[in-house]
């Protein structure tokens, strides 16, 4: 008797862990991490590299249930496809392990949290952004484009560039300059992000009918357009140094490298549109690229990056104004 009632406890257990893993999945993870990674770069520029530590915990967090909210009603939306392909059948509601209205309740309530959280730990401006990144992302991607435009993500992209002014207004209650720069940059970095990962499932987007750029022009525009994304994008990312003067020489350095690589890759795909390996290597590399850009900023605006750089500058200097002595006192005899 004891053993029947302790496996029902173990199965419920293992039931309820199930149900949580699902949901968590709703919210598509991996994705939302990125999202606070370019959140956090938008927050520590607009506070000059001193964020206060409960309005970043605070700030992160609205902005992972804001992102999870559009990703679940996302997934609702998108059932019907995410059946038919490969890579998205095993996703909850395809899957019959969540009901659609059940993830209904499940995005408004993560929605609600989250606005609430921000108007009253940040600020009203904040709020307004992350409900205007889901409705952005719900209706006008994932409703009116996806399913009938060729530039669904360049236009739908921009919901996924919200994320640093969310993170920018959280910290001063305004958008600056170097915030809708921030917004460019991951506005820009999209259409390569997305395109090369499209070459690479692109029948499968094709049996759908989802006419993404790979399926309707052919893989070789495709990578045309990456190109001028990419070379267009680079240029951008250095315009937070100057005329900005938001970064400084750390972040450049860090961007001038990493924008190379990225150029690098997308000239190699150029070079080989249908190869499948160069294009899974630069889509993998778009989401590292990202992540180090934005550490890059991090790094470059914390105030002992600018102790460390000021020092290594006086020292250059004086190492300077010391040679000059040496060498004019050994040229005078
Ligand atoms: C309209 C814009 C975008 C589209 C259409 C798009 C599409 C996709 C797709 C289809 C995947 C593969 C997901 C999977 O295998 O389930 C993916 C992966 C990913 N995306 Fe995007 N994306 C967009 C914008 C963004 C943005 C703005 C970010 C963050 C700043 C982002 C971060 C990521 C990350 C981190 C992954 C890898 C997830 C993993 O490890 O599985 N994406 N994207
Ligand atoms: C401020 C705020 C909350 C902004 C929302 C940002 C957000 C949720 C961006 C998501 C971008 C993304 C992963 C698109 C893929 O959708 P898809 O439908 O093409 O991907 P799929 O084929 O994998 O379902």
């Amino acid at each position: 008797m004891q053993e029947i009632i302790s496996n029902s406890a173990t199965r419920r257990h293992e039931n309820f862990i199930q149900v949580v893993q699902s949901y968590y999945q709703l919210t598509k993870p991996r994705i939302i991490l990125l999202l606070l990674i370019t959140t956090s770069a938008g927050m520590w520029l607009a506070a000059k590299g001193e964020v206060d530590p409960l309005l970043l915990v605070i700030t992160l967090v609205s902005g992972a249930l804001a992102s999870g909210s559009a990703n679940t009603i996302n997934c609702i939306y998108d059932s019907d496809i995410d059946y038919i392909m490969e890579r998205t059948r095993w996703r909850p509601i395809p899957s019959g392990r969540v009901k659609p209205r059940h993830a209904l309740f499940f995005a408004i309530a993560l929605a609600v949290i989250s606005f609430s959280l921000l108007t009253v730990f940040a600020n009203l401006l904040a709020a307004v952004l992350a409900m205007l990144g889901i409705a952005f992302y719900v209706v006008i991607y994932t409703h009116w484009l996806k399913r009938n435009s060729v530039q669904n993500i360049v236009i739908g992209g921009a919901a996924g560039a919200i994320p640093p002014l969310v993170g920018w207004a959280a910290v001063t209650g305004d958008l600056s300059w170097a915030a809708w720069l921030l917004f460019l940059i991951i506005f820009l970095w999209t259409p390569p992000h997305f395109w090369a990962l499209a070459i690479m499932i692109r029948d499968e987007y094709k049996e759908v009918g989802v006419p993404m750029l790979p399926v309707i022009a052919g893989d070789e525009p495709t990578a045309k357009q990456i190109w001028v994304y990419s070379l267009i994008m680079v240029p951008f990312t250095l315009m937070l140094v100057y005329p900005l003067h938001t970064s400084g020489i750390v972040y450049a350095a860090i961007a001038v490298g990493l924008g190379a690589i990225f150029i690098k890759k997308a000239w190699q795909l150029l070079q080989s549109p249908e190869d499948q390996k160069v294009a899974r290597s630069l889509f993998k590399y778009s989401i590292l690229y990202m992540m180090m850009l934005c550490t890059g900023m991090v790094i470059d605006s914390l105030p002992v990056t600018h102790q460390v750089v000021t020092a290594l500058g006086d020292n250059l200097h004086s190492l300077m104004n010391n040679a000059v002595v040496i060498v004019s006192s050994i040229y005078n005899g």
